[in-house]
């Protein structure tokens, strides 16, 4: 499933490419202004930090929530407390767009990040160019040369790399890398089959002064509880936010 998630990216962005050339938006991600800095964002502290997602649907849990004003969202989380707005930039399992993200990113002044599966410089310069901060990399989808390519890049436009893993091999080939802000996904992203406890058997693993983002399965606030009892900096949430109000339940979720 991973595998043709990104092939279906990979498409999507050269289509793309036809319409507007590296080139274009290459120097369309330099003329942006300096991206903000979301490591300070997220950096350790006596609370929990939330990064809150913009997420209409996905493939093992089909069609969440509409979301006809992906901006009016984004500005619900940062009035309940988010740190970070994630977008699913997605379009075919995920229902999302980098129009959603133009659009958060005009509406809210916290980082945003790119939630897609890049696997091509084109597509962080894309987010760049969109006004992203923050770029997913998901460790399973990536050999080590190319996760290095596209980390170097991302570091290299100002931006913030959430380098996500779901095993011990994963998190050491992140861990190497020198990605400073790293994510357990509880969800395998092949399988579908998520794991709660994954983070907290992972977590160990995760040197000091690298940000620990628990991200997926969180529906109450015990399970924020959960995570950060395991050692987790972040939580990242979706499907909880899109289906239900957002602003109490940030509110709720980040007095656990
Ligand atoms: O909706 P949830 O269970 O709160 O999960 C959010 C987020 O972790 C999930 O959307 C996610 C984590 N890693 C991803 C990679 C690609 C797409 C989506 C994801």
């Amino acid at each position: 499933m991973l595998d043709s998630l990104v092939a279906g990216a990979l498409a999507d962005a050269s289509e793309r490419r036809a319409i507007r050339s590296l080139a274009d938006v290459e120097s369309a991600a330099l003329a942006r202004p300096a991206a903000l800095d979301a490591l300070a964002q997220l950096a350790p502290s006596d609370r929990v930090k939330i990064i809150a997602e913009v997420k209409r649907s996905s493939p093992s849990r089909g069609a969440l929530a509409e979301i006809p004003d992906p901006a009016a969202l984004a500005l619900a989380y940062e009035t309940g407390g988010a740190s970070v707005i994630s977008v699913l930039t997605e379009g075919r399992k995920f229902g999302g767009s980098l129009a959603d993200l133009e659009a958060v990113r005009a509406a809210v002044s916290l980082p945003v990040l790119r939630k897609d599966f890049v696997a091509e410089p084109y597509q962080v310069f894309e987010a760049r160019a969109a006004g992203a901060d923050l770029v997913l990399l998901i460790v399973a989808a990536l050999e080590t040369p190319l996760l290095t390519e596209l980390y170097d890049l991302i570091n290299q436009l100002g931006m913030t790399a959430l380098v996500e893993t779901h095993t011990a091999d994963e998190l050491d080939r992140a861990i190497d890398l020198g990605a400073q802000l790293v994510g357990v996904n509880a969800r395998n992203l092949s399988t579908f089959e998520l794991d709660q406890n994954l983070f907290g058997t992972l977590a160990d693993r995760i040197p000091a002064g690298v940000i620990r983002v628990a991200e997926s399965a969180v529906k109450t606030p015990a399970d924020v509880a959960h995570y950060r009892a395991a050692g987790a900096d972040v939580v990242l949430i979706g499907e909880a936010l899109v289906t239900g109000d957002p602003v109490a339940t940030l509110t709720e979720f980040l007095g656990s």
